[in-house]
């Protein structure tokens, strides 16, 4: 019998919640490990309420099915945390913060599997971009297409000064930004900006990014964290209820959208990714990749 999606989370939740506390670890600190393999690598400080969760998938954080799995299950157990008041998402390896969706997941797909990777991103999306917690995306490196959509979730981002770029370039790769990614996009930069953006697949400077709005600051790579971590505490002096109702009322409305579409979405998402065509650009894409490394 198929699992609905909740029932298989709360199977990885139970299978997933162990603590691992390393001997090294502070006393006030929680070591979460949301799997076995550890894709997501995930501690909760107890004295300050604040969770990190770092992308941990070598070598550039790709999101296939499994990691948005881990994704979704370690935070849904941070908003179990009755203490837990902000999550800080960054990346285990500096220089990347997340390469966006896994094209393998997409390129000459099982049926079953992809319908499953994109529920799971809806539903990963609607928890952060609706998450009672105050979200911080600490930026430590490139961040195109499905990393940058992740980074738009949280509340506030930080993005490290480089030669990193960040936007959703889904027109490069041949295939369209679905209506929620754009939705997103457009309640952080605006129309106008979206419209230019995702038309042409901008991937933007640091520095493009800050004029934009897209990102709200810019700081040497070192500064990232400790930047990441200053601004939580400004969030966090803010009554959680009232920052909580607040962002519900802006968001809501946007979460609920995809909510009441979700299957439709489902459905336009299999349907596009299986046709020729964009098989064929995936595929121009992917060798494009490779030959770039030559
Ligand atoms: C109706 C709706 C339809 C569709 C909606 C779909 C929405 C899609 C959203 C997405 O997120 S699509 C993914 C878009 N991502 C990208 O365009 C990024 C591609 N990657 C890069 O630009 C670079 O890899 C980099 C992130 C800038 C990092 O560069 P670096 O030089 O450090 O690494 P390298 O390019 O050598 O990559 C290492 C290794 O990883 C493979 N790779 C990279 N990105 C992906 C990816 N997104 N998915 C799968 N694999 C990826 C790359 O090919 C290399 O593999 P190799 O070692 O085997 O050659």
């Amino acid at each position: 019998m198929a699992l609905s999606f909740s029932a298989k989370l709360m199977r990885g939740v139970s299978r997933c919640a162990a603590l691992v506390t390393p001997k090294t670890a502070p006393t006030s600190c929680r070591y979460f490990s949301s799997a076995e393999n550890s894709r997501v690598l995930v501690n909760l400080n107890d004295k300050t309420g604040v969770a990190t969760m770092q992308l941990n998938r070598p070598p550039v954080n790709s999101l296939n099915l499994e990691v948005l799995t881990d994704m979704t299950i370690a935070l849904d157990k941070l908003q179990t945390e009755k203490d837990c008041r902000g999550m800080i998402l960054t990346s285990s390896s500096p220089g990347i913060f997340c390469a966006g969706l896994d094209i393998m997941e997409m390129y000459n797909p099982q049926e079953d599997r992809l319908r499953e990777f994109w529920r799971t991103l809806q539903e990963l999306w609607k928890m952060m971009y609706g998450s009672r917690l105050a979200t911080i995306a600490a930026i430590n490196g490139h961040s195109p297409a499905g990393g940058c959509l992740l980074s738009l979730t949280c509340d506030y981002r930080i993005m490290a000064q480089g030669k990193f770029t960040i936007g959703l370039n889904e027109t490069l790769l041949g295939i369209v930004a679905p209506f929620w990614f754009q939705d997103t996009m457009v309640n952080t930069v605006g129309h106008r900006e979206t419209e230019r953006a995702l038309q042409l697949g901008l991937l933007y400077s640091g520095e493009n990014a800050l004029k934009v709005g897209l990102i709200d600051e810019l700081v040497s790579p070192e500064k990232v964290m400790e930047t990441a971590e200053g601004q939580m505490q400004m969030w966090l002096k803010i009554p959680d209820f009232a920052r909580q109702l607040t962002k519900e009322q802006l968001r809501g409305p946007t979460v609920q959208k995809l909510a009441q579409h979700q299957e439709a979405d489902i459905d336009h998402f299999v349907n596009f990714i299986t046709k020729k065509a964009i098989q064929k650009s995936l595929e121009m894409y992917l060798n494009m990749l490779k030959q770039k490394k030559k």
